[in-house]
């Protein structure tokens, strides 16, 4: 379905990439490594530095300091462009061009490009495809974006922010075509603010805090290090509690939580002091708690 990266060869090795705009260090010693076929997210708060190394990264900007290679060849080369794929930076179509004829004119730029059936599923494109684009709404101009990101089978694709202004349905789409594509050996990178995109797509998560990277690793690993779960029972907000219980969870929902360290030593003094207590439940933590907790923990 997707092409195959061409050898071990890494898709992205970034090293010391710093760049500053006047007074603003909006990156310092970014470094990275991303292999085929894997899926990383890059987060962080605005202005953190994010779309500064994805711009470095392409090659749209020149760093101050540090390089950066992709698939083994300088970035913004001809020969690291023809392996990637991007979503225009601002997607001001032509008003007078539909998308079929866009991402055609796009496809022909490439040796083994996506059959347009396809990016008109994925990108849920049918009922746009022959429309001229002037008029078109930001959602379905996104949707055409990140079609033309895909449309020439590349083997690296870099996504800021994919799905800021799409429906519900196109976030889906988008989510699950990317993590196909990153399954059959395709390699991601894609900023966004939305921690459940990067749940379902993510392989690894890099976290920049004003140009520094302050957080790196596989997501089953982070989890394993913030080493906490989620524990909570269903029990009316009024109903007299014992005072250490009032102290360490809070009501949401019809349901009481904590964080806990140790679960099983929480669920046996739940069990002993409040044995009327119902649907008791342990479950990880999702990864907005995660790195709240290892932030938690590294500022200590
Ligand atoms: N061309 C520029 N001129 C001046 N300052 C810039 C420029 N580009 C970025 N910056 C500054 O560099 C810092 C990093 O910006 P960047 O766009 O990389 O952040 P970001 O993490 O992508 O933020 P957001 O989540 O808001 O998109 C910010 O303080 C920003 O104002």
């Amino acid at each position: 379905m997707f092409a195959r990266s061409p050898s071990s060869t890494l898709a992205i090795e970034a090293e010391g990439l710093s760049k500053r705009f006047g007074n603003v260090q909006a990156l310092q010693g970014f470094s990275l490594s991303l292999r085929p076929g894997e899926a990383l997210g890059l987060i962080g708060t605005n202005g953190a530095g994010k779309s500064t190394a994805l711009k470095l990264l392409q090659g749209l900007r020149v760093p101050d300091s540090g390089r950066a290679a992709i698939f083994g060849q300088p970035a913004g080369s001809s020969g690291a462009k023809s392996c990637v794929g991007i979503t225009p930076q601002n997607a001001d179509f032509p008003e007078q061009m539909t998308p079929r004829e866009m991402l055609s004119y796009a496809a022909a730029h490439f040796q083994t490009p996506k059959p347009m059936t396809e990016l008109i599923e994925a990108f849920g494109l049918n009922r746009i495809i022959d429309r001229r684009m002037g008029g078109f709404s930001g959602g379905e101009s996104r949707r055409v974006a990140l079609a033309l990101a895909f449309v020439g089978n590349p083997l690296l694709v870099f996504l800021d922010e994919p799905t800021s202004g799409l429906d519900t349905d196109g976030q889906e789409m988008f989510q699950a075509y990317a993590r196909a594509y990153a399954d059959a050996g395709g390699s991601l990178l894609l900023t966004s603010h939305h921690w459940d995109e990067i749940e379902q797509i993510c392989d690894r998560i890099v976290m920049i805090d004003q140009g520094k990277q302050i957080l790196e690793g596989a997501l089953d690993d982070i989890r394993r290090r913030a080493g906490r779960s989620r524990v909570s029972f269903a029990m009316a907000e009024d109903t007299d509690l014992p005072a250490w219980l009032i102290e360490g969870f809070t009501f949401d929902s019809g349901r009481w939580h904590a964080i806990a360290a140790d679960s099983d030593a929480l669920v046996r003094r739940l069990i002993r002091d409040l044995p009327r207590c119902r649907d008791l439940q342990i479950t990880p933590l999702d990864l907005k708690e995660t790195v709240a907790q290892l932030r938690k923990e590294l500022a200590a």
